[in-house]
This record gives structure tokens, sequence and C-alpha cells, in this order.
């Protein structure tokens, strides 16, 4: 179990963390999801003792993680940042931690069956493609059979294969009944393999649900219409209490009404529909709807967006 209490951390003048607090329970895939520049890192940074907050405190299993007595064998984690020298091989490298934190070596040869390395153990890791890199610095995390893991965006640069089988072992450690912390700025990564969902956005706290509820709330349906009139149908879908908006390339999206009764108000007034389909709102649109505004970095058009709010 993992315990945030007002976590906060400032740099400077500006506050990058700010009075996170949550709890992340075992036997779950905990998503910890924000766009980029969100506070992700420096958050699990904190977690780990790599980072000290300005105010608040993270405790595991009630202590605080300079407190604990063995901390391999009580968390594991994967960072974006990872020290592997590059010209020592996966298996020395997994050895020298092994040996440095009262490991005993035959843990080695199990980490590296789990992460699929056996037939490169040899191989020097400076070698190693992203994917091999990733599946060490697991390996890395597991060395001391810790309950609790954490990956700080683990999919990253992963091939589709490579996504799947992180995916999967996540999925597995929960079943195990440890405690794994994912973070990730990818909404429908999140969907797929997290229980429950954390969202945090300018180092606040946004949303602390499970993922159902959260799948549940926000993937609601909306129907999207196009027409030559489209002004005309705007007015007349909101003199009925409909609730509408028009896109950039002219479709209405409404929400509150079913196909069926907007063509019936369409065609009693005469408005020709070239186009009218019921669609669903993916979870990144209610990802992008909670966090607008919080994104540090937003690409093209939705940064110049951003910039002007
Ligand atoms: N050592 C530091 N000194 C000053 N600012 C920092 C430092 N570390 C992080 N920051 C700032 O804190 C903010 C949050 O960064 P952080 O890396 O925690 O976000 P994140 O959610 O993990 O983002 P990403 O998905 O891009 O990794 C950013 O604005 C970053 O520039």
């Amino acid at each position: 179990m993992i315990e945030l209490r007002g976590l906060t951390k400032r740099y400077g003048a500006a506050t990058v963390v700010d009075g996170l607090t949550f709890g992340v329970v075992p036997g779950q895939v905990t998503g910890f999801l924000g766009p980029n520049g969100a506070g992700k890192s420096t958050t699990l940074r904190m977690v780990l003792g790599l980072t000290r907050p300005t105010g608040g405190e993270v405790l595991i299993d009630g202590s605080h993680y300079r407190d604990l007595t063995d901390p391999l064998r009580q968390v594991g984690a994967l960072l974006e940042t990872r020290s592997v020298h590059p010209g020592r091989s996966a298996h020395d490298h997994l050895l020298c931690l092994a040996q440095s934190n009262r490991i005993p070596r035959g843990r080695v040869a199990e980490v590296l069956g789990i992460v699929g390395l056996e037939s490169v153990a040899g191989k020097r890791a400076g070698e190693f493609s992203l994917g091999m890199g990733q599946r060490l610095g697991i390996a890395a995390a597991l060395l001391g059979d810790p309950p609790i893991l954490l990956f700080d965006e683990p999919v990253n640069g992963l091939d589709p294969e490579g996504i799947r089988w992180i995916r999967n072992l996540m999925r597995q450690f929960a079943s195990e009944g440890r405690t794994v912390l994912v973070s990730s700025h990818l909404m429908a990564e999140m969907a797929l393999t997290a229980d429950h969902l954390v969202v945090i956005g300018g180092g606040r706290l946004l949303a602390d649900t499970t993922m159902a509820e959260f799948t549940e709330g926000n993937a609601q349906g909306f129907v999207r219409i196009a027409t030559p009139e489209p002004r005309r149908l705007l007015d007349l879908l909101r003199d009925s209490g409909i609730a509408v908006e028009q896109a950039a390339d002219g479709t209405l999206s409404a929400t509150g009404a079913d196909a069926r009764s907007i063509s019936a108000l369409a065609a009693d007034h005469g408005v020709p529909l070239d186009e009218l389909s019921t669609r669903s709102a993916s979870l990144e649109e209610a990802f992008m709807r909670l966090t607008t505004g919080t994104a540090e970095f937003l690409g093209g058009a939705e940064s110049r967006e951003a910039g002007r709010r």
C-alpha cells in the first residue's frame, strides 16, 4: 500500500506537484495518468525517496522510503532514466545489483527468465534495443521480489508486441496481489491496463476513481450531424433544449437526444441532412476534457490554442 499525503514539490516559484493525496492498494493496477509535465515522474521519484518533497509525505506500508530496512525487497521500480553500464552484460548488471542488496545470485536467472532475456543474458546492455532495455529494467525491479512495483511510462517507444507484453505482466503482478502503480500519458493504454485511475494535471489531483466508473461516466454518446444549413439546425436543436456544438469542419455534435428525434426535428422544419450518425466519445477525449489547460506540451494547433487560454 502506498499513501500520498499532501505531497508537494516546488522548484523555485513553480509548484510541480501540488498537495497530492491518494492511496494505491494491492491486487490491482493503478494507472497514474497525466499529460506531459503534469508531475508524474516527480511524484514517483518522491515515492522512491530520490527527490525530496517540499511538503507532505509518502508512506510505503506505513514507513517512509528512507526507513525501509530492505528497500529492493519492498519496492521495485522502473524509472524513465535508468543507469545501466553499457559495457556490462545483462546478467552482470543484475548480479551486481543482487550482490549489493544481499539477494541470492540464483534470483538473477529467475528474473532473466521472467522477462524473457535468458538468450541474451551475456550480451552488453549498451547493444540492447529499447524493448530489451525495458525488459532489463523490469528484471532489475523484480530482483527483490517486491510486493510493490512502480513503472514510469513503461510502454514509451515500444512496438505493439512489447506493449502487449508489458500490459500482461502488469496484470499478472496485480493478480499475484502486488501493488502496481504505472504512469502514462496515454488514456487508451490505461483503459486496457488499469483497474483504478488517478489523473493529475499541473501537479494537482483531477480524478481518483475506478476505471469502470471513469468509463461509464465519460464514454458518453453523441450524434454527429452534417447539414448544408448548420446555423439553422443549431438554433432549432438549442431551442428544443438539446446541447449541441459546431466543429471547425461545420458538423454538429449533439448530446442528450437520439438520432431519430434529431431527424424528426430536421424533417419538421425542412432542414436537409447529409449525415446523421451516433458516435461514442472516446476515453481519450474525456481525458483531454479533464486535463485541458493543464498540459504543458501540446502538439501544433492544440498548443497554440492552450497558449491563448
Ligand atoms: N529538477 C527539476 N528542476 C526544475 N524543474 C523540474 C525538475 N524536475 C522536473 N521539473 C519540472 O516539473 C514539471 C513536472 O515534470 P515531471 O517530469 O514530473 O512531469 P511528468 O508528468 O512526468 O511529465 P512527462 O510525461 O513529460 O515525463 C515539469 O514542468 C518539469 O519541467
